[in-house]
């Protein structure tokens, strides 16, 4: 499959990050994208495989549309993919959501699982979870294959991988690309990628830095260190050799670079034609001789200017100033008022009044969306179910019978949640970690007297808080995984019970896991909560302060007044 990029932008929220990128991937290559961490690459993997959308530009795979299932992508951190209960059914869900006829399907997962060397009798029943880092590598991109697509996107595909595992990986993707499979690979492993790539990619603040053969990297390293990365030690070690007049050509790859100079018996050098400084270097500084790796002055190779300033806006930065005993004080005050509210219009009141609040901290919508989204089916359900009578129903659905004094009790309740994970949201985005933390330790402290270790109280309750975001983002990333093995759910149906299920399990592990690491992290550093510690965010109180609280309370018996009278 053949994909050409031209001129794409893209932006998450209203950050730039990828800018005026034009690319022709031809059908049958492998393609290595590289740059330094931050440069984009992830991003623009995912809108080559269709994941996301450009902001503006186009990408046209074969000349049009990306065709259905002829798409894979593997991601970074292959645990975050797998969700099924065996290898046989992590495999067999994509091929069901392409529509693959149930009778082909296990043959094309015994082959499937066969290209990447793990036997299906071997691994066909085993559970995904319990298989090594680089079994669990290999059975995604199994999965990725299985549907035989034209175009294979891989992040990240040897990282964390024992050099015996990512040969084995190399030597795998170099027998898809023989069978004639288009692949994109992301990486920072140059070393291994750059040899057998037909065309390099570098990428630097978003923008293509370099795009053409890999053979041009070898002979002008400017290529790599421009764009902040160091060149593979072959290429590093070709031109020391090359400069002591020890080579006569560039190697291409390590191999070329050791088969070279095992065919000329090598002479000791005099001691002056020895390089001067050690040949290791670090991105952007060159030692010694190595100094002609680093970009000149007026180089040709031009690239744009990055990401634009992302300085936070005046009302984000005040909200983030405002003392957070402030917050929490509105917090307790608002989930109070909110929970004494039984009636629909103090309610709607709150609603607007939260609203408006959310909007003048410039939380961004898509944030927002994200965020509720999860909770909305949720409410919903509960809502119906609350709804439902038995005994003295208003209106009958065959069998089943509403109330409608059940369902507006049932809407009210969902609101009134509604308004408080509302509230949570507001108050966790609007205040990082340490400020959280101090403003409730300063709130919890009169109980210290009492003998209660409210630095245990406040560790749970920040580290709780802290949570929330970190497993919606482990969420969202399991929910592209299940997009890219060609989910035919959109929107909402991407919540249904059957969608959940999926998401479940693997959503626990990830938790659970999280859990031990944050409770091994809190543990080795030596944590204890009877010892004072020093405060890592100092609380001071302004008049911003004082007017923040006089609208809270302001607000509060408003609110209060209102629902008494209604
Ligand atoms: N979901 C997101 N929301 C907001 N910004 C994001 C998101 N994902 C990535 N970014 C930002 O976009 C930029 C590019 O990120 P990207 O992950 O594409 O880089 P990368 O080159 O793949 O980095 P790495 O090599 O570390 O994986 C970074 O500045 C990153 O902070």
């Amino acid at each position: 499959m053949r994909i050409q990029a031209d001129q794409v932008f893209f932006r998450y929220d209203k950050l730039p990050v990828l800018t005026d990128i034009s690319l022709d991937i031809r059908e049958g290559t492998l393609t290595v994208l590289c740059g330094v961490t931050g440069s984009g690459k992830s991003t623009l993997l995912r809108l080559l495989s269709g994941l996301a959308q450009p902001a503006s530009g186009t990408i046209a795979f074969d000349g049009g549309q990306p065709p259905a299932g002829k798409v894979s992508m593997v991601f970074q951190q292959p645990e975050t993919q797998l969700f099924a209960g065996s290898v046989h059914k992590e495999l067999e869900y994509g091929l069901a959501e392409r529509g693959v006829p149930g009778p082909q399907r296990l043959e094309l997962i015994r082959s499937a699982l066969a290209r990447v060397g793990l036997p299906y009798d071997e691994f066909g029943r085993r559970s995904p979870f319990l298989l090594s880092g680089g079994e669990k590598r290999r059975l995604c991109i199994a999965a990725a294959i299985a549907s035989a697509p034209g175009l294979l996107v891989l992040d990240e595909p040897t990282a964390g991988l024992d050099p015996q595992a990512a040969e084995a990986l190399l030597e795998m993707l170099r027998g898809l690309r023989r069978s004639g499979l288009t692949l994109v690979v992301g990486t920072h492993e140059l070393d291994s990628f750059l040899p057998m790539a037909d065309k390099v990619i570098v990428m630097s603040q978003g923008a293509v830095y370099y795009d053409g053969p890999a053979l041009a990297l070898s002979a002008d390293p400017l290529l790599l260190t421009g764009a902040g990365l160091a060149p593979p030690a072959y290429i590093r070690l070709g031109h020391s050799l090359r400069e002591c007049g020890l080579l006569a050509e560039l190697p291409d790859s390590l191999d070329s670079l050791l088969a070279e100079l095992e065919k000329q018996p090598v002479a000791a050098p005099a001691a002056e034609l020895l390089p001067a400084a050690p040949v290791e270097q670090s991105p952007g500084r060159s030692p010694g001789r190595s100094n002609r790796l680093q970009p000149a002055e007026g180089d040709a190779v031009s690239h744009s200017s990055g990401p634009v300033d992302t300085e936070t806006a005046p009302a984000q930065k005040l909200w983030q100033r405002l003392d957070p005993r402030v917050k929490w004080l509105g917090m307790v005050l608002g989930t109070l008022v909110v929970l004494g509210m039984d009636a629909l219009l103090p309610l709607l009141l709150a609603a607007g009044l939260i609203a408006g609040l959310m909007l003048s901290a410039r939380i961004p919508w898509r944030r927002t969306v994200r965020f509720f989204r999860p909770f909305l089916l949720m409410f919903l359900f509960l809502w119906l179910l609350s709804s439902l009578s038995w005994s003295s129903p208003d209106y009958t659905l065959g069998p089943v019978g509403v109330s409608a004094a059940g369902m507006a009790r049932g809407g009210l309740n969902v609101l009134r949640f509604l308004l408080l994970i509302a509230l949570g949201f507001l108050f966790t985005e609007t205040t990082t970690g340490a400020p959280l933390r101090e403003g409730l330790e300063w709130g919890i402290a009169p109980l210290r007297k009492l003998g209660v270790r409210t630095r245990n109280w406040s560790l749970a309750v920040s580290v709780t808080l802290q949570f929330v975001p970190w497993i919606l983002g482990k969420l969202a990333q399991l929910q592209l995984a299940l997009d890219s093995r060609g989910r035919k759910a959109r929107g909402l149906a991407r919540y249904s019970p059957r969608q959940a299920a999926l998401l479940i399990v693997p959503l626990l592990i990830l938790v659970i896991g999280m859990g031990d690491e944050l409770a091994t992290a809190v543990e080795s550093r030596g944590y204890d909560p009877a010892k004072e510690r020093t405060p890592s965010y100092r609380l001071s109180w302004q008049n911003r302060d004082t007017l923040a609280l006089l609208f809270i309370l302001l607000a509060a018996a408003l609110l209060w007044t209102v629902s008494r009278f209604s």
